[in-house]
């Protein structure tokens, strides 16, 4: 199998948004990020997935198998983790455990009690009165716990502070290094991304504006310092441009048609930055919503 999970040309259309021909192809054993805004479509496209929205136009397979005609099987092979997941408040750690554990023929008990251990869930705890960060936690952990083969996060540190996030990233990651899975989580951090994910996946107003290798992205995105001002040639290829230290700077996507397009090349004393996964975010949200104007 050459991917685990292949999206391709997916709509979704709702009254005041689409999700348009979105593509993406998660290879086994990756973690990708998916990254966007509020309201990009991130929890539609995980729901799409999981056939808990119906599609309008694309197909999506989850390990070879097509998502609508294979949706129990996929499920069972499948952990996922959202705010949205309904939990039984008045059960107990441990009683919720069993309940979930019936559903899953692969469940592991040891493995969760592991888990519960790690994350220092008591099993005797009513799910109602946890904090959000444990709820959070015992979501992994459900999710963890029956072996899936794709780990499906919607903002799995929502609403978490910074070091309740930083401790779940963590132990997530770990967790997922040692079983060797494959893992789509979606965050409106991109700290949070640039930590564990080698793919990302950036989404704005339902677009997909980047999809592939995390370095590659960052290592194709440069500001560029100069002392005048850029070339008329050379702003097609800029965004941002803004007046910075009695000069001018920019971003690029394309370093080489910056190049090109700069009459005698790019002068010695301009410097190169690299920038981070949040700048090429704004920069590629820029492009995408003048593409789309
Ligand atoms: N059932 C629905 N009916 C109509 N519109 C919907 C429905 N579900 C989501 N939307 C709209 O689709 C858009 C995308 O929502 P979605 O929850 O996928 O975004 P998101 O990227 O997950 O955002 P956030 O980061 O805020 O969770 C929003 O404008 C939302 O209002």
């Amino acid at each position: 199998m050459t991917s685990i999970l292949t999206i391709d040309g997916v709509t979704k259309r709702y009254a005041s948004f689409m999700l348009e021909k979105v593509s993406l192809t998660l290879p086994p054993g990756a973690i990708m990020g998916l990254i966007g805004p509020n309201g990009a479509g991130k929890s539609t496209l995980f729901k799409a997935i999981l056939n808990l929205v119906r599609i309008d136009t694309g197909s999506i397979t989850v390990f070879g198998l097509d998502h609508r005609r294979h949706e129990q099987a996929i499920k069972r092979r499948v952990g996922f983790v959202s705010e949205e997941i309904p939990f039984y408040d008045s059960l107990t750690v441990a009683e919720l455990s069993r309940f979930v554990s019936s559903y899953y023929p692969t469940w592991d008990d040891a493995l969760f009690a592991a888990l519960q251990k790690r994350f220092a869930l008591s099993a005797h705890k009513k799910v109602g009165d946890l904090s959000k960060g444990n709820r959070m936690k015992l979501s992994l952990c459900l999710a963890l716990a029956h072996r899936p083969e794709l780990l499906l996060l919607d903002e799995p540190t929502a609403g978490l502070d910074a070091v309740a996030r930083r401790e779940l990233l963590e132990e997530m990651l770990d967790v997922i290094q040692e079983e060797d899975r494959s893992v789509l989580f979606s965050s409106h951090i991109t700290a949070d991304v640039e930590r564990v994910a080698d793919y990302v996946t950036l989404i704005h107003q339902g677009r997909v504006c980047y999809t592939g290798l995390r370095d590659d992205l960052q290592g194709s995105w440069r500001r560029i310092l100069i002392s005048g001002d850029f070339p008329p040639e050379a702003r097609p290829h800029l965004v941002h441009v803004e007046p910075r230290f009695g000069g001018y700077a920019g971003v690029t996507g394309d370093m080489d048609a910056l190049r090109r397009s700069w009459p005698g090349g790019i002068p010695a004393g301009v410097a190169l930055e690299a920038i981070s996964l949040e700048e090429i975010l704004i920069a590629l949200a820029k492009q995408s919503s003048e593409q789309g104007a």
